[in-house]
């Protein structure tokens, strides 16, 4: 058999994203809508703060004098502001986040104040100033554009709208996958393993990989190493947007999947990827559905998830910027140039830098759950020395989301 020749990485991924467009738009409640990416720009409902305010806790000082002793003539709560206007020699008790009032100019911090019934005066501990005030629409201005469409909100950005006067979000809805695990020695049971069985980790760690992206998450299988069981598992999932597939994408009697997508009637769009783990990955379409074929062995099933599945996933959700990015980082590990096909090897940081993890097995999901970052190896690139700089992609602390 004449094997298609491996593409390389980028253009696997672009082939890949362009086969979808963002999903529908709906409008969600903004807590709701957190994991989920804005379908339009959106701008500011209102300016932020919308007032002078003062920044710590103490005095609001009129004008004029700013040596003291002061009259202090009422107070200014967080949402309770002073209603009259300071005339020179006056102040007002402020707490932090209330509105300056009217005639005030600087404020004293508590700690640099001694008061005595209603007379306040400097301690010799600090003065007056205007920087502990912050002016109205420091932070944005009412219109300005907040965050743009494609932007996917987290936790920040939504505090964000919220700030800005929105209470429901324009969104791209999610998409739905089913995930396939297939192979005659998958045991569904990790507890119950016969000696010619393994757990079937991958389907479990890809649909968790996706979680974040989806609105449902189907679980197909372990399916037999039969066409029929392939065909059969394939239909059960006819109706998500997305179906992955682990195992069987390699070229062995027993690898299925590409026979079976066929005969289900998708087309194979590409397969095998020049990229080291990973080389069997395989992407199919049927109608408006997307068929991604991943290599079985565990490492290369977690490493082409987070290469392709999530870029996918990113760009249905209506994600501008759907490919991880890269970050140089010292390595502590000479590395031998790069081969034929790009490398994802895997790495741990140790204070601030990277080093190789002995272990690059694909099968070796011990050094996976260990590594901290891939470390991408470009084809043909030249030996590292130690120290050297190399990119690498985080696959913990937030590097999934
Ligand atoms: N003659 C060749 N053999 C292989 C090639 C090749 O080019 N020529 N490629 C190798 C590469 S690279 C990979 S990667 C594997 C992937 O092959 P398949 O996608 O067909 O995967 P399987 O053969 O079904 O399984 C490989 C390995 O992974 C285990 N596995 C499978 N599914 C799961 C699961 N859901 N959970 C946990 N582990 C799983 C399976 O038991 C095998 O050990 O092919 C090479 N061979
Ligand atoms: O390309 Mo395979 O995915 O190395 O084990």
């Amino acid at each position: 058999m004449s094997l298609p020749a491996p593409i390389p990485v980028e253009e696997a991924q672009q082939r890949l994203c362009a086969l979808v467009s963002p999903l529908p738009t709906e409008g969600i409640v903004a807590a709701d809508a957190v994991g989920r990416c804005l379908a339009e720009d959106i701008e500011a409902r209102r300016t932020q703060p919308s007032a002078d305010l003062s920044a710590m806790d103490g005095y609001a000082i009129a004008a004029g004098d700013h040596s003291g002793p002061w009259r202090i003539v009422g107070e200014s709560a967080a949402g309770h502001p002073f209603s009259g206007t300071l005339a020179t020699g006056e102040a007002v008790r402020i707490s932090t986040g209330a509105i300056m009032p009217h005639g005030s100019d600087a404020v004293l911090l508590q700690e640099n104040a001694t008061r005595e019934g209603d007379t306040l005066s400097l301690n010799d501990e600090g003065n007056p100033t205007p920087r502990h005030i912050r002016r109205a629409g420091f932070d944005f201005e009412a219109g300005e554009t907040l965050l743009r469409k494609g932007a996917r909100i987290s936790p920040a950005q939504l505090a964000l709208a919220l700030s800005g006067g929105h209470g429901v979000l324009p969104v791209h809805r999610l998409p739905s996958i089913a995930v396939l695990d297939s192979g005659d020695e998958l045991g569904a049971d990790p507890e119950k393993c016969e000696a010619h069985q393994i757990p079937a980790s991958n389907g479990p760690a890809i649909a968790a990989l996706a979680r974040p992206f989806v609105s449902e998450c189907l679980r197909i299988g372990p399916v037999k190493d039969t066409m029929d069981a392939m065909l059969g598992g394939l239909e059960s999932a006819a109706r998500a947007d997305v179906i992955v597939t682990s195992g069987g994408a390699s070229v062995g009697d027993h690898d299925l999947v590409k026979p079976a997508l066929e005969r289900w009637g998708a087309t194979i769009d590409f397969w095998r990827v020049a990229m080291k783990p990973g080389k069997p990955l395989m992407v199919a379409r049927r109608a408006n559905q997307v068929i991604l074929g991943l290599p079985g062995n565990p490492v290369s099933s977690f490493v082409t998830a987070y290469l392709f599945l999530l870029p996918l996933l990113r760009r249905m959700a209506g994600a501008l910027d759907m490919l991880p990015h890269p970050v140089a980082m010292a390595c502590l590990t000479p590395l031998p140039a790069g081969g034929k096909r790009t490398e994802f090897l895997r790495g741990r940081i140790v204070n601030g830098k990277v080093e190789l993890i002995e272990e690059q097995d694909s099968s070796a999901l011990r050094a996976l759950a260990a590594a901290d970052v891939l470390i991408r190896r470009d084809i043909g690139a030249p030996p590292t020395k130690a120290n050297d700089s190399v990119e690498i992609y985080r696959i913990r602390n937030g590097g999934i989301a």
